[in-house]
C-alpha cells in the first residue's frame, strides 16, 4: 500500500488497466489460488461479481464498457482455502451471438445488423418486427426468495446456481408486473421483501415511475415473484421522456426517487428503433433546463407525496449511497456527477482502453464527481428561509413563493476527475438508518485504482492503493457479533496485470483500511461492476 493521502493524484503510463477491458475464456472448473496473510477464520462462503467478459463476437467489436456478454465470478472461501471461478450466462444475447458468430441483439452501445445471409424480404421484417430487448445480464446479482438472479436494467433476469454458475432461467418481468425494466439495485427489508423501481410505458403513453414489491420467501415455497405488485407510482416530470434511473433510496418510512435531468427519449426509443444501426444510448438525450427533481412517497400505507416539489440544480445519480429519517428530515447521500451531460457517453470502450493521456483529457470534458448530502423537510411551513435545522449539517431547503423546495447540498467528498463511486455501506445494520460509514471505488479519470472509506459525519478519508493495481468494488460484510459500525472486512477484486499471479481476492480490514489477506489467481479477471455474497452466506 502507498499514498495515504486521498489527494494524492497516481498516473498509469504503462496502461495496465487495459487488461481489464479484454475478452477472457470462462473456466470448466475451479482454479485454485495462493493465499498471503491471514484469513478471518469467522470468514467463508463465496462472493459473487457480474461483469462483462466477451468484448467481440467474431469480428463485431461491442463499443460500450456496458456491452460485454455477462460474465459471472465465485470466489469461494472454505477452511482457510480460496478458489476462483467463473462461468458465461448463457442469456440469448450470448447463446445466439455464440451460435451466429455475430451481434444478435442489440446491446447498450452497440446496435445488432441483420443477417447478411437472410435475403432481402425476411431482412426487411426483421428490421420491423419490434425491440428485441437485452438479457444480457452483466450488472449485479441478487437473491430473490431462495433463488439467485442476474440482471440488467430491463424486464429479462436470469435465474443462476450460486454454486455451479450455470443458468438455469431467463424470467420476464413483465409477466408478472407493470414495468419496462427494474434496476440493478432493489432495496431489501429485514424481512426478505425486495423493493426496486423502474419506468413504465402505460396505456396512451402515459408515463411513470413504479416502485415494485416482491414479497419474502414464501412459507409454501411458491415463487415470491407470483406475489410481486406495484406499491406505489410516481408521475413523469415531463410527458414522453422519463429519466434514466440506476438506483433509489429507501428510508425506514419512505421512498426517494431522484428525476435526474438525463432522459430516455421515448418518441426516439419506439420510432427509430427498427432503423439499423440504433442502440440504446442514442435515446438518451440531456435536458439542460430542467434540473434535477426528488420525489418522496411513504412506505405503508404506500402514497406519493404529492405537495412537496423538491428541486435541485442538474446533476447525474447512478449510486444512492443511504437515505434515512431524523428529527422530521429526510437525509440523502449520493454519488454525484455535476450537470446534465450523459457520463455514460465517457465509457465506450475506446475511452477506456486509450493511452492513460487520453483518458485523462477525455475525462476532463466529462462531469466532475462529487459526493452529495441533500436535506428534505417533511414539515414545509415558511417561505423563504432555510427549513433544515439539522445541527449537524450546511444542506439548505428554501420554500419559495411557487410552492417549489430548492434544496442546496453539503459537499461529502470532492476531488477532481476523483471519484467516489460505487459505494457500499454495512448495509444490514445501517441501511435507512443514520450511519457513519461508506466504503466505495476510486475512479482516477474513470480508471478504478484505489478503496477508500469515508467517514460521512467527520468527512476524513482513509485508503487502500497498490501500484498498477485496478480494484472492484469493495463490498462490506460484518464481523460476527460486530459492535462497531466498521466492525468487518472489505472484499475486492483487484487485477495487477504485472504480477506472476494477475488477479486476486483482496481482503481489508474495514476499520483501518489495512490489507489482511489475498487470494491470488493465476488469470486476469475483467472488470466487474456488482456482486453480492453468495449461498453459504460469508460470516
Ligand atoms: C468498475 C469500474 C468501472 C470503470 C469505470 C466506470 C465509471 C463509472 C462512472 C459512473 C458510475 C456508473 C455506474 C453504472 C454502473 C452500471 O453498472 O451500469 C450498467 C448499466 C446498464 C448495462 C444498463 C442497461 C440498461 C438498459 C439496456 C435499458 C434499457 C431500456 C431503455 C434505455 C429504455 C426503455 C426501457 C429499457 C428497455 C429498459
Ligand atoms: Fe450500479
Amino acid at each position: 500500500m502507498f499514498s495515504p493521502n486521498v489527494n494524492h493524484i497516481v498516473e498509469h503510463p504503462a496502461a495496465g488497466y487495459r487488461k481489464i477491458f479484454e475478452t477472457v475464456e470462462e473456466l470448466n472448473e475451479p482454479l485454485p489460488t495462493e493465499v498471503t496473510g491471514v484469513l478471518p477464520s469467522w470468514l467463508s462462503g463465496s462472493l459473487l461479481r457480474m461483469g462483462p467478459g466477451l468484448f467481440e463476437v467474431g469480428a463485431e467489436p461491442f463499443h460500450h464498457l456496458f456491452d460485454g456478454q455477462a460474465l459471472i465470478h465465485k470466489f469461494d472461501l472454505r477452511e482457510g482455502h480460496v478458489t476462483y471461478h467463473r462461468r458465461y450466462i448463457r442469456s440469448d444475447a450470448y447463446v445466439r451471438a455464440m451460435a451466429e458468430k455475430r451481434v444478435v441483439i442489440t446491446e447498450f452501445g452497440t446496435a445488432a445488423y441483420p443477417d447478411p445471409c437472410k435475403n432481402i424480404f425476411s431482412r426487411f421484417f426483421t428490421y420491423f418486427q419490434g425491440i428485441e430487448v437485452t438479457d444480457n445480464c452483466l450488472v449485479n446479482i441478487y437473491p430473490i426468495g431462495e433463488d439467485f438472479y442476474a440482471v440488467t436494467e430491463t424486464n429479462f433476469i436470469t435465474k443462476v446456481d450460486p454454486d455451479s454458475l450455470e443458468t438455469l432461467k431467463k424470467v420476464d418481468l413483465c409477466d408478472y408486473l407493470s414495468v419496462n425494466g427494474v434496476t440493478a439495485h432493489p432495496h431489501t427489508d429485514a424481512d426478505g421483501s425486495v423493493y426496486n423501481i423502474g419506468n413504465c410505458f402505460g396505456k396512451n403513453m402515459s408515463l411513470a415511475y413504479n416502485i415494485i414489491k416482491i414479497p419474502p420467501p414464501q412459507k409454501d415455497g411458491s415463487d415470491p415473484l407470483k406475489r410481486s405488485e406495484v406499491v406505489v407510482q410516481l408521475p413523469s416530470s415531463e410527458r414522453f421522456k422519463p429519466s434514466y434511473v440506476h438506483s433509489f433510496g429507501m428510508t425506514e418510512n419512505h421512498f426517494v426517487f431522484v428525476e435526474q435531468p438525463v432522459k430516455i427519449n421515448l418518441l426516439k426509443f419506439l420510432s427509430s428503433w427498427s432503423l439499423r444501426g440504433t442502440n440504446y444510448m442514442d435515446c438518451f438525450e440531456s435536458n439542460e433546463y430542467i434540473g434535477t427533481w426528488f420525489h418522496v412517497a411513504t412506505r405503508d400505507p404506500a402514497a406519493y407525496l404529492s405537495s412537496h416539489k423538491f428541486r435541485t440544480s442538474a446533476f447525474n445519480v447512478f449510486h444512492h449511497i443511504n437515505a434515512y429519517e431524523d428529527q422530521g428530515f429526510i437525509v440523502v447521500d449520493l454519488c454525484t456527477w455535476k450537470g446534465s451531460d450523459f457520463v455514460y457517453n465517457y465509457l465506450y470502450l475506446a475511452n477506456m482502453r486509450a493511452e492513460w493521456d487520453k483518458v485523462k483529457e477525455s475525462a476532463m470534458r466529462a462531469p466532475q464527481p462529487e459526493v452529495r448530502r441533500y436535506v428534505l423537510p417533511l414539515d414545509i411551513y415558511r417561505v423563504g428561509k432555510n427549513l433544515v435545522s439539522l445541527s449537524y449539517t450546511t444542506a439548505t431547503a428554501v420554500l419559495r413563493s411557487d410552492g417549489t423546495v430548492w434544496l442546496e447540498p453539503e459537499v461529502l467528498f470532492s476531488g477532481p476527475r476523483q471519484a467516489f463511486e460505487f459505494p457500499q455501506i454495512n448495509y444490514s445494520r445501517c441501511s435507512g438508518k443514520n450511519y457513519r460509514y461508506v466504503y466505495g471505488l476510486g475512479l482516477n479519470h474513470f480508471i478504478p485504482d484505489r478503496i477508500v472509506k469515508l467517514n460521512v459525519r467527520t468527512k476524513d478519508t482513509r485508503l487502500w492503493q497498490e501500484e498498477d493495481s485496478y480494484p472492484s468494488e469493495p463490498l462490506f460484510i460484518p464481523t460476527p457479533e460486530a459492535i462497531d459500525e466498521d466492525d468487518g472486512v472489505l472484499l475486492s477484486i483487484v487485477v495487477k496485470p504485472g504480477a506472476e499471479r494477475p488477479s486476486f481476492l483482496l481482503v481489508l480490514d474495514a476499520r483501518q483500511m489495512t490489507e489482511l489477506a489475498r487470494a491470488s489467481v493465476n488469470t486476469i479477471i475483467p472488470v466487474t461492476l456488482h456482486g453480492t455474497v453468495g449461498k453459504r452466506a460469508i460470516s
